[in-house]
């Protein structure tokens, strides 16, 4: 379980978190939502520990997330961040394999390349191995974190959960890779260990997909809950100014603007 309590966050005078509670558990979508400029990525990265709060905590498994060393986190938790720039000319394999560091100091050992075989299988891009990273588009470079993230956290630790945080995982994908990343997470969520917690902005897949939704606006939590507590006429319109319909078919939830 990842969980953050009573958590402020301020820039200046600006309070970009103001008394936020969540909890994430594993073998779920959890997805956060919201409109722009809300808190959700200012939220993700309290909970990485890439902004520390001024108030409240973030746990681990119930382990307040200071007292892990950053290896013993990155062993068991991947990031996928927003605008991930290479500064390097690198293969894809070589940007797979950045996910693996936590693992080895050294040379990578036969498990690493394993990891990474198999995670580039997943997300097919197994082919683009030798490619250079640089020449790839957009989506495909994204298909490539997704790897790289993912082989970080191939195999189950010793103990505890494995974590996957997803700032905008579906940005630059087609519609066939957006449902296909989809598909995929929920996959791996099925090996119930791992506690996946996304941020995206498509209210269509998070209404199809998420086991849990998290609606923050202007640095809150509106809603909290199952997609169908959240996903209301109510909360979108508070959230975004936006009247909505909500139908519901077959138990699948679809909203129309
Ligand atoms: N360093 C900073 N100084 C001042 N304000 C900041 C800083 N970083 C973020 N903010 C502000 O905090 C608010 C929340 O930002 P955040 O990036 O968390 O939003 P978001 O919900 O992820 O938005 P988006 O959907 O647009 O990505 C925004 O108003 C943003 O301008």
């Amino acid at each position: 379980m990842l969980a953050a309590s009573d958590i402020t966050y301020k820039i200046g005078s600006k309070t970009l978190l103001d008394n936020v509670s969540v909890a994430f558990e594993p073998a779920k979508l959890n997805l956060i939502i919201g409109p722009n400029g809300a808190g959700k990525s200012t939220l993700i990265k309290v909970l990485c520990n890439q902004h520390i709060a001024d108030h409240g905590t973030v746990t681990y498994d119930g382990k307040d997330i200071n007292k892990f060393s950053v290896a013993e986190l990155a062993q068991r938790r991947a990031v996928l961040s927003q605008n991930i720039e290479l500064a390097f000319p690198l293969t894809v394999e070589e940007v797979v394999m950045m996910g693996r560091y936590p693992h080895f100091s050294g040379q990578p050992e036969q498990k690493d390349f394993t990891a990474c075989k198999e995670a580039m299988t997943f997300f097919d891009v197994a082919a683009m191995a030798d490619r250079n990273y640089i020449t790839l588009s957009g989506g495909e470079k994204q298909r490539v974190h997704f790897a790289r993230v993912v082989a970080q956290i191939w195999y189950p630790p010793k103990e505890g959960s494995r974590y996957l945080i997803l700032d905008e995982p579906l940005t630059f994908l087609d519609v066939y890779y957006q449902f296909d990343f989809m598909y995929k997470v929920m996959e791996l969520i099925k090996q119930q260990d791992i506690v996946v917690v996304g941020v995206v902005h498509d209210l269509n897949l998070a209404a199809r997909f998420a086991d849990k939704v998290v609606l923050v606006c202007n640095g809150k939590i509106l809603a909290d809950g199952s997609k169908k507590e959240v996903l209301t006429k109510e909360n979108i319109k508070a959230a975004y100014h936006m009247e909505a319909d909500i139908t519901s078919h077959n138990g699948k939830l679809q909203l129309f603007f």
